[in-house]
């Protein structure tokens, strides 16, 4: 069996942990694309055996069987409808980027038209077997809290004027729903948008956000409650080494979903 080929916009914190897992898996194992912006400063950490890939022409050369987006909501602007117009699937992390529905409505159409598709992992969170499962429940309520220590709401703490290392108290950032909350924090309420894809939409998907001084990790809580029973889910997920905002299980989450892509048993 001949290797399988992948291209990774991005090679971050999330990219890099998942390049080291693939690289790394037994035979047939992956070959490895990686699209960054010209001077990218990431591509100095791309492991020799890795491609670097500069636009959509190269990207489409190297004929990957997958592409796995994780470098942010503006990459999936950029990048993602000229790969899904080369009739690819593409598996975004960045799922936040899809609370604006004309992006959303022309990824789809853009995938109807050239046989690509969209691949939504669960990244930090999980259950959205779950939460899929009671989307059309009619007394369904959906919400959605996330709770992190202040390295990862640095920038937004001393925006609100408060020192991130004097912080003695929680705050709460944002209380509303998942596609203000998706819009205003692009890289930490990804996992908002997932849940509202997968669950009651946008509109119907509530958000807490709080910065926590006492957080132990960043945790997760989602509650579903409908006339098939409750669902309570509270994850407690180490941050990254590299990136206190990502959490550091995300590119095991993306590494799991290539799998099921591959596999001949497919867990849904
Ligand atoms: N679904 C989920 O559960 C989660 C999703 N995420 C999403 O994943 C994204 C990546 O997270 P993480 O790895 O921690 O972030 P990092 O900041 O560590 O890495 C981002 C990487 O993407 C590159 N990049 C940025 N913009 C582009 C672009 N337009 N085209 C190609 N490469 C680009 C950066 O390159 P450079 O060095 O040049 O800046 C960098 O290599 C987050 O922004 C977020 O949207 C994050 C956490 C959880
Ligand atoms: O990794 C996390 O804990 C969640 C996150 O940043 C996101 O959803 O964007």
């Amino acid at each position: 069996m001949k290797p399988r080929r992948l291209v990774l916009i991005g090679f971050g914190a999330i990219a890099g942990d998942l390049a080291a897992a693939l690289l790394d898996a037994p035979q047939p194992g992956y070959e490895l694309g990686v699209l960054l912006k010209p001077g990218s400063a990431s591509r100095q950490r791309l492991p020799p055996s890795c491609t670097p890939l500069s636009d959509l022409a190269e990207l489409a050369a190297f004929a990957p069987d997958l592409v796995v987006e994780a470098a942010g909501h503006e990459a999936v602007r950029g990048s993602v409808p000229g790969c899904l117009a080369l009739g690819l699937p593409v598996l975004i992390s960045s799922i936040g980027a899809l609370h604006d529905e004309a992006l959303l409505a022309s990824l789809v159409a853009t995938a109807r038209e050239h046989g690509g598709r969209l691949l939504l992992p669960s990244g930090a969170l999980g259950a959205l077997d779950y939460v899929r499962a009671v989307r059309h429940a009619s007394e369904l309520t959906l919400r959605y809290e996330s709770r992190k220590p202040p390295a990862a709401w640095s920038a937004e703490l001393k925006a609100l004027g408060h020192d991130p290392d004097r912080l003695d108290a929680p705050v709460t950032l944002f209380s509303g729903n998942a596609r203000e909350a998706a819009a205003a924090y692009p890289q930490n309420l990804n996992v908002a948008a997932a849940l509202a894809l997968a669950g009651p939409g946008f509109e119907a998907t509530g958000v807490d956000v709080v910065c926590d001084p006492a957080a132990t990790g960043n945790t997760h809580v989602v509650t579903a409650r409908s006339e098939f029973g409750t669902m309570h889910l509270a994850i407690a997920n180490r941050p990254s080494p590299s990136n206190p905002k990502s959490s550091w299980i995300v590119g095991r989450s993306l590494l799991a979903a290539i799998e099921q892509f591959f596999a001949p048993v497919m867990m849904l």
